[in-house]
């Protein structure tokens, strides 16, 4: 409880540090409802007995109250709402947003965009910040709004003690609506199954590409009668338990209505027995009416804090994560200039959270300052967790990755990332400028274009970014009225990326080619290839290139061949065929694959 109200109290001091004025005025909007509808009633009252009486003046005093009273509550809600959403946008979708987006980026390693558990929060997190700084406003909301209702209630007491239970009826409504909601909920998720085969076929019947076979098939017809039914089953159990969700709503209502008579009545009753005025009953009937409609706020608004309070929990572990990962760096050194001896690997085991198989088990590997490696193997035998570990995107769970000495851990993640330039596999696909598409592989450089271009050039990319239209200012993306670019060309996009940065001490083609031509991957292969021997010469750097197609990696110093995340050869692509082991067999029948003719052929 405490962390929770730690949040809220974080929330409050940033919404008064970013927007005091508006943060002012949500307080006196507040302050001005809990007294405006008691306030009201009173001068209700007073009009009437005052004019019974025959005091004008002080009836025309009430008069000007209840005008004042009425005029400020007609701009009280729309005035509250648009605040709540002020304040929601500028200090939640700004600030917080910034603080959870820096958060979630900047954590160490990839776990937490990984791990289904931490993937869980990190989702829920990242669209927090609306429902989080909402969740403040509304439990304050919630805390003025009972105290409208005991102001409220004071008033109406002292008219009489029994009226105080028209409260609790006015409760009744909002049960009952409540529990007709859950009856249409109940029904929204029996029938969600039908609902979702209808849209389903609805879109196999008008898609493009499940239309060729539609057509070819001829069961247009068919589909068209099958969504109908579905459609039909689905709305049919909704609209039953719509009926019993009027029915609910009915019931409550005259509850709350047969009290709101018997209060009326009590009241009569008073006023004809002296004991009370006609202006009570003007006082009772103003309160009451407003009653349902203040606990409804107090219900909805209490409902929305504790729908944000769901939130807190990811919200804090986000934020105790990322302070545990940050103090974890420790006294980090900074990555060295240049590299001298090499990255080795010393019996380096790592399984992936949720997963009982070891990605890497065992492996102990030199690779020399300034060599070529290819990392090959068959499908998830662990090429690119060997690359991810390089790159520090996880920690081994027993033994070390030195990096000239110095174990991985000890350096700052910050300056080795800033000596990386990484081409994944999963390539990103930014819908940016083209200069930002490839500028972003290196920021410092973002609005160099001449050295954007040389990175669209070693690439060879050129062909794709000579044909945008605006040139790098083309926007691509098609939802952002850019243009669409081809599995292969956003790839090349990504390697032009990965070549920004000009002296990388290790260099990262993860399947560069897997989206290319065969003719553009001899190409680019050459070109990497004279780029990494310049870049071993420069400062030691190392190029790594997993593939897996044997014939392109033969010009490797070291060929890294793993099978289910061990090592099981390494050496050059002489030494290895000599060695007739699982390399020289896979390389034999990758040959014949591209050789033979097939029978059928
Ligand atoms: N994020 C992850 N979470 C859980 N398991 C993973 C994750 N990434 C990879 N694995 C598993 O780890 C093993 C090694 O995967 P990895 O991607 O390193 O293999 P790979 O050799 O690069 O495969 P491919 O050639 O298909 O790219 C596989 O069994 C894979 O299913």
């Amino acid at each position: 409880m405490k962390r929770y109200l730690s949040v809220w109290a974080h929330l409050l001091r940033l919404s008064w540090r970013l927007e005091p004025r508006l943060t002012c005025a949500m307080f006196a909007t507040l302050t001005l409802n809990v007294v405006a509808v008691a306030g009201i009633a009173l001068a209700l009252r007073a009009i009437v007995n005052n004019s019974m009486h025959g005091h004008l003046a002080a009836a025309v005093v009430g008069a000007v109250g209840a005008a004042a009273g009425y005029g400020l509550m007609s701009v009280i809600g729309g005035l509250l709402g648009n605040l709540r959403i002020l304040l929601v946008e500028r200090v939640g979708m700004t600030d917080l947003q910034e603080q959870i987006q820096l958060d979630i980026a900047t954590i160490d390693g990839l776990e937490h965009l990984e791990n289904p558990g931490y993937l869980d929060r990190v989702t829920v997190v990242g669209g927090a910040a609306w429902g989080l700084t909402d969740g403040l406003w509304a439990a304050i909301t919630t805390v003025f709004t009972l105290l409208q209702l005991a102001v409220s209630l004071v008033v109406l007491g002292q008219v009489n003690p029994w009226l105080v239970v028209l409260l609790a009826m006015a409760a009744a409504p909002i049960w009952a609506g409540q529990r007709g909601e859950s009856v249409v909920r109940a029904a929204e998720i029996s029938s969600a199954e039908q609902y979702r085969l209808q849209e389903h076929l609805f879109d196999l019947a008008t898609s493009a590409g499940e239309g060729k076979e539609v057509r070819v098939a001829g069961v247009g017809e068919q589909l068209a009668r099958l969504q109908t039914d579905a459609w039909r089953a689905a709305t049919g159990v909704r609209g039953r338990a719509r009926l019993v969700a009027a029915l609910w709503r009915f019931g409550g209502w005259s509850v709350f209505s047969a009290a709101f008579v018997g209060g009326l009545a009590l009241v009569t009753h008073q006023a004809q027995r002296g004991d009370g005025s006609i202006g009570d009953i003007v006082l009772m009937i103003t309160i009451a009416a407003s009653l349902r409609q203040s606990v409804q706020t107090a219900v909805s608004r209490a409902s929305d804090t504790a729908g944000a309070g769901r939130l807190i929990v990811p919200y804090l572990w986000l934020r105790d994560h990322a302070a545990g990962r940050r103090a974890s760096r420790g006294a980090a050194v900074p990555a060295p200039d240049r590299l001298t001896e090499g990255i080795d690997l010393d019996r380096v085991t790592y399984t992936y959270p949720g997963t009982t198989a070891p990605a890497m088990d065992e492996v102990s590997l030199h690779i020399p300052a300034g060599s070529v490696v290819a990392v090959v193997g068959e499908y998830g035998s662990g090429k690119t967790t060997l690359v991810k570990m390089l790159a520090k995107f996880y920690q081994p769970d027993a033994g070390t990755v030195r990096v000239d000495g110095t174990s991985l851990a000890e350096l700052d993640t910050d300056s080795w990332h800033a000596r990386l330039a990484c081409a994944f596999q999963d390539f990103g696909r930014f819908h940016v400028r083209a200069r930002e598409v490839v500028g972003l592989g290196d920021p410092a450089f973002l609005d160099d274009d001449e050295r954007v271009r040389a990175a669209v050039r070693t690439a060879e990319a050129h062909e794709i970014f000579d044909r945008m239209p605006d040139g790098l200012d083309t926007q691509l993306g098609r939802e952002l009225g850019g243009i669409q670019l081809s599995e292969g060309q956003w790839q090349r996009t990504a390697l032009a990326r990965a070549s920004m940065r000009r002296q990388p001490l290790l260099f990262v083609l993860d399947e560069p080619t897997a989206s290319l031509d065969a003719f553009s991957e001899h190409a680019i292969f050459q070109s990497y290839m004279s780029r990494a021997r310049a870049l071993a010469a420069e400062t030691g750097g190392i190029t790594v290139i997993v593939s897996h197609r044997f014939s392109t990696v033969t010009g490797a110093d070291l060929i890294v061949v793993l099978h289910q995340g061990r090592l099981a050869e390494v050496g050059s692509h002489q030494e290895l065929l000599a060695a007739g082991g699982r390399y020289a067999e896979l390389y034999a029948i990758q040959g014949n694959a591209y050789t033979d003719p097939s029978p059928e052929a």
